[in-house]
Formats: structure tokens, C-alpha cells, sequence
């Protein structure tokens, strides 16, 4: 996402067109404000005519009744103003409302359903702000500019007209004093456009780095680094701050310019006018409806160069929230899936399996790996850092698939399946648990979105969590902080072993946590493990000693193969890479 727009000379306002199926989603609303729209139109245009029927009314000292009702008729049209311009508001905010609610929607719908390599890709603090700030452009495009800009577009030509029917000399030179005006705002704009889009960048940009680093606050305050990041935000703040000035003191000339040619215009026009009320040629009604209708024009082009530049900042919003909702996720359901058996076995296979992961071609995370695992089988995998340990999980989740090779699962091959079915399939218990900034119950519940308050409490026993849970102030209903903050490290494994048991899936990923816990919480720990095992065909990266030895199989790797298998006896008799890993890891 931070790559440069391959084609910024472009540009992008054919983008908003993508808007329009999200905008005819709400006819109902679209409709209403087209028809406000004219109402409060043809009202304004009529209001410099009701104007100069109650001057030259005025003035000639016509009957009572005459003067009341060029009074009462100037009057009318104000209302029928008041109310059109209400019901314009009205609707066109709602409808910018409602897009952006949709448009925001269908963003975090596609987001959290592409794969990991896209995830990988971009930074997530990057996204949120495609799904804030730039969402937040587009409704400022729906709610007002695109309102603003169709009502001047209106006004513009509907003064037009009206300016020649009240005097075709005058309008004349207003015509040479308008585009004068507009030109050098086009040229203006086009520049304003590229710069506007640096600008986001850089707001993107020092976005994520907060995002990141707020995320990660324990491991850079461990580092006493916060200077070194208040630094490093600041820094991204200023370049933001930078590239902003260079867009704001653009706008700012251009605002300037455009109030010179727009006065000079009307001085003009107003000038050329009043010697023509002198000479008789025009009545002071009319030159006044004159201006009015000049200043209407006048105004109404200032307006549309002034919604061109948010239309161009929306558009360039619009272009990357469109880039993002044309990526495909990459691991997707089949068109026929095979269902996998019902009860599941829990047979694993990978048959020859060739990977890298997409940002690194040139890496191989496996080679030509096999690996059978029967029904019920405990294999634990060890290997040194960087073997490719990790790796097997993530293909067995079909987080990424094999660029050669096989997976099966009851020998059915994991890509003919629909992947969320798979996973329903699989229970995974991570290095780092991730609980969410919910309660005790729902982080649990997390396993199985309908499972009763019962089976939740008899999962978090099984996973021996329910006594440290019962403790809290609030039990169950504590609120762990954002990832879990509020808990020690092996309290939150057992709340994902807890949400591990209550998915009750018949294969289970697990992914040793390498930290160290004390005796106790690593006992406690072990036993919901082992009570999470039982029954189940269990792959486990393996830190432990307690673990290996329980395992059916231990299968060392190393460089993304398979160098070793055997028991733990065996394997040491060996004096290989095992014997050497678990002196290092395991035998103090
Ligand atoms: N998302 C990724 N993108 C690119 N390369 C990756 C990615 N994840 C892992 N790798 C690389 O793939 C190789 C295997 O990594 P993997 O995480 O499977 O190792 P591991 O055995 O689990 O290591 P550890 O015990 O340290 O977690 C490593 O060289 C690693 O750098």
C-alpha cells in the first residue's frame, strides 16, 4: 500500500464511479434529494426576480396592493427556499451517511476475509485508516460535495440564461470575466490533486507507525524506547505536517485569486451597469437582478472549484479503498467443495510439499516434506529457529497453500475443501494467545459462538482456568484489556486452551509458548493440555521437555525438512541435531 500510485498522472475521479452501486442502493433517498434539489433550485434562481419586482414596485410608488404583493411574493419563494434547502440537506446527508456506513462495511467484510499473504503485505495500521480517514473523504463527497457541485453545475447555467434574458450586453462581459476566473483554478486544481494524495500517504503513515507501536507498547517500554518513538512519530507527524502546508498554502492561493477575479468581475459588470441606470437604458431593479444573478454565478463557479479539490481528495481515497476491494483473496472455497468426513478421523498427510512464503520466492520454508500423522497420533515437532515449524501449522490452516505437494486430511485434499470448514475442523492454540478486549466469558466463548455459560465454565475447569477466573472482582465478567493485558502470561494460554476445548475440533494445532512460567502456572498449564489432547490428533511445536515425552512421535526438522523421527530415547541415542536441541532446550 505504501507503493507509490503506479499512474498518478491519471486522473482518478472516474474512481467514484465505483460509489454509484452504493448510491443507488438508497434510490428512495437519491430520488427525494434530486427532487429537493430542483425545488430549492428553481426557488433561488427566482429569488433575484421576485428582488427586482419589489424594487421597480417600490419605487414607483404603485398602488398599496401591489407593493403587498411583491412583498408577499418575494416571501413565498423564501419559504419554498427554506423548505427545498432543508429537504436537500436532509436527504443528501442521510444518503452520505448511509454509503459510507455500507461502503465501510463491505471494506471490513473483504479485509478480514483475505489471506494471509495480503496481510503480510500490508501494514493493519494502513488499512485502518482506509477504512477512517478515507472513508471519511467519500463522506464528505456524498453528504456535500456531490450536492454542491450539482446544485452550482444548476445555478451556474440557470443564472446564465437568466443573465441574458435580463440583458445580453451585460451578460456578455460577464461571460469574458467568468471563465477568466475559472481558468487558472483548473490549472490549480490538477497540481492540487497529486499533492493532496502525498498527503494522505504521509497521515497513512504516521497512523501506522501509532498503531504499531501502541500495539507493542510492553515490548517498547521493556526497551525504555519510548523517546526513541515519540521521535520517530514526531518525525512522521512533521512530514505530514509538510506535505500538508505545500496542499493548504496551494488552496490558499487559489482562495485568494479567485475572490480577485470574481470582485473584479462584479466591480465591472456593476460599473458598465450603473452608467446604463443613468442613462435610462435600465431599471435599478434590473441591474440589481443582474448582479444577483452574476454574484449567483459568480459564486456558484467559486463553489465548484472549491468541492473539486474534496471531490479530488475523495476520488484519490476512493482509488485506493477500490484497489483494496479488487484484491482476491488467494485461498478461497473451490466452486464444488468436498465436505470432509462426518466424524472426522483426524488423519494428517503432507505429501512432497514444496513452500516459500509469496514475499520470499527465493526462500523455501519447506522442502519435499512429509509427514503422516494417524487417527489420535501426538507428534511434536522440534527443530531449530527458522526450521519451518510454524510453517506446517499455517499450511495445515491453509493460511497459504504449497506451491507443490499435497495435504490431506482424511484424505481429502485441504484445496478441494472450503477453507472455513476446514478450520471449523481444527483448533489452534498459539505461541501468543490472542484474546480481545471483551470479558473472561466471551474470550473463551470465542471457541464456539453458541455455547452455553455452562459449557464455558466447564471448559475454562478443564483448562484450569476457572479457579483464577472465579478470583477475579468480576469472575467471568472481568474485561481483560485490549490482548489480554490484565492476565499473566499462562493465564492467557489457559483461556485459549479453555477456547481451544470448547471448539471442541477433532485436530489440534499447538504452538508451545517458549516463555518461561513459573512451576506452578507451567504445571497448571500442562495439565490443560493434556486434558485438551485427549482424544484428538495433536501436531505440537514443541519447548518442552514434559511435551516431547509424551508425544507418540517426535519429528525433528531442520531448513524446512524432515532430518530426524523416533522417541525421545531414541532420538538422543542418535546424537544428532535432537541430541543437541535438547540439551540446549530441554536438559538442564
Ligand atoms: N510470513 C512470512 N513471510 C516470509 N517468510 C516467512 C514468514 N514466516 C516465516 N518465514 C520464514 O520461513 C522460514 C520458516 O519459518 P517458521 O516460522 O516456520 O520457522 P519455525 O521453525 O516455526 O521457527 P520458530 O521456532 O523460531 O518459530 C523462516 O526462514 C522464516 O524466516
Amino acid at each position: 500500500m505504501s507503493t507509490p500510485d503506479p499512474k498518478p498522472s491519471k486522473a482518478p475521479l472516474g474512481s467514484l464511479r465505483a460509489l454509484w452501486p452504493f448510491v443507488r442502493r438508497h434510490s428512495t433517498l437519491f430520488v427525494s434529494w434530486l427532487l429537493a434539489l430542483v425545488v430549492s433550485s428553481a426557488a433561488s434562481l427566482s429569488m433575484p426576480l421576485a428582488i427586482k419586482t419589489m424594487i421597480d414596485e417600490g419605487f414607483k410608488r404603485s398602488s398599496g396592493s401591489d407593493i403587498d404583493r411583491a412583498f408577499l411574493l418575494m416571501f413565498s419563494v423564501a419559504l419554498v427556499l427554506a423548505l427545498g434547502t432543508a429537504a436537500r440537506f436532509f436527504f443528501i446527508s442521510l444518503l452520505g451517511e448511509r454509503v459510507v456506513a455500507d461502503l465501510r462495511g463491505k471494506l471490513y467484510a473483504h479485509l478480514i476475509g483475505l489471506d494471509s499473504g495480503f496481510h503480510e503485505r500490508n501494514r493493519s495500521g494502513e488499512l485502518v485508516s482506509r477504512l477512517t480517514a478515507d472513508v471519511e473523504l467519500i463522506r464528505g463527497v456524498v453528504g456535500s460535495a456531490m450536492s454542491v457541485a450539482l446544485r452550482s453545475s444548476i445555478t451556474v447555467i440557470g443564472a446564465l440564461i437568466m443573465l441574458f434574458v435580463t440583458s445580453p450586453r451585460l451578460a456578455a462581459w460577464a461571460l469574458v470575466g467568468i471563465p477568466m476566473a475559472v481558468l487558472p483554478m483548473v490549472i490549480a486544481a490538477r497540481r492540487l490533486q497529486k499533492i493532496s494524495r502525498n498527503s494522505q500517504d504521509r497521515v497513512a503513515d504516521a497512523n501506522a507507525l501509532a498503531s504499531e507501536t501502541l500495539g507493542a507498547v510492553r515490548t517498547v517500554q521493556a526497551h525504555a524506547r519510548e523517546n526513541y518513538e515519540r521521535g520517530r512519530f514526531d518525525a512522521a507527524v512533521e512530514i505530514a505536517v509538510r506535505t500538508a502546508r505545500t496542499r493548504i498554502g496551494w488552496q490558499a492561493i487559489m482562495t485568494a485569486a479567485m475572490i480577485v477575479l470574481f470582485f473584479g468581475a462584479i466591480t465591472w459588470v456593476l460599473w458598465s451597469g450603473a452608467h446604463d441606470v443613468l442613462s435610462g437604458r435600465m431599471t435599478a431593479g434590473t441591474l440589481i437582478q443582474f448582479v444577483l444573478y452574476a454574484v449567483f454565478a459568480g459564486g456558484s463557479v467559486a463553489a465548484l472549484a472549491e468541492v473539486w479539490n474534496e471531490v479530488q481528495r475523495a476520488a484519490g481515497g476512493m482509488s485506493r479503498i477500490g484497489e483494496l476491494l479488487q484484491e482476491s483473496p488467494g485461498i478461497v472455497a473451490p466452486a464444488q467443495p468436498k465436505s470432509l468426513p462426518e466424524p472426522l478421523r483426524g488423519e494428517i498427510a503432507l505429501e512432497h510439499v514444496d513452500f516459500h512464503y509469496p514475499m520470499r520466492p527465493d526462500a523455501p520454508a519447506l522442502e519435499d516434506f512429509n509427514l503422516h500423522i494417524r487417527p489420535g497420533e501426538t507428534v511434536a515437532l522440534v527443530g531449530p529457529s527458522g526450521a519451518g515449524k510454524s510453517t506446517v501449522l499455517s499450511l495445515l490452516l491453509r493460511f497459504h497453500d504449497p506451491q507443490q505437494g499435497r495435504i490431506a486430511i482424511d484424505g481429502v485434499d485441504v484445496r478441494d475443501c472450503d477453507p472455513t470448514a476446514l478450520r471449523e475442523r481444527i483448533a489452534l492454540v498459539p505461541q501468543q494467545p490472542t484474546l480481545f478486549a471483551a470479558s473472561a466469558r466471551e474470550n473463551i466463548r470465542y471457541g464456539r459462538l453458541e455455547a452455553s455459560d455452562t459449557e464455558v465454565e466447564a471448559a475454562a475447569r478443564s483448562a484450569e482456568a476457572h479457579e483464577f477466573l472465579s478470583a477475579l472482582p468480576k469472575g467471568y465478567e472481568e474485561e481483560l484489556g485490549e490482548r489480554g493485558v490484565r492476565l499473566s502470561g499462562g493465564q492467557q494460554q489457559r483461556i485459549a486452551i479453555a477456547r481451544a476445548l470448547l471448539k471442541d475440533a477433532p485436530l489440534l494445532l499447538l504452538d508451545e509458548a517458549t516463555s518461561a512460567l513459573d512451576a506452578q502456572s507451567e504445571r497448571a498449564v500442562q495439565h490443560a493440555l493434556e486434558n485438551l489432547m485427549r482424544g484428538r490428533t495433536t501436531l505440537v511445536i514443541a519447548h518442552r521437555l514434559a511435551t516431547v515425552l509424551k508425544a507418540d512421535r517426535i519429528v525433528v526438522m531442520d531448513k524446512g525438512r524432515i532430518v530426524a523421527e523416533g522417541t525421545h530415547e531414541a532420538l538422543l541415542a542418535q546424537d544428532g541435531l535432537y541430541a543437541e536441541l535438547a540439551r540446549l532446550q530441554f536438559l538442564d
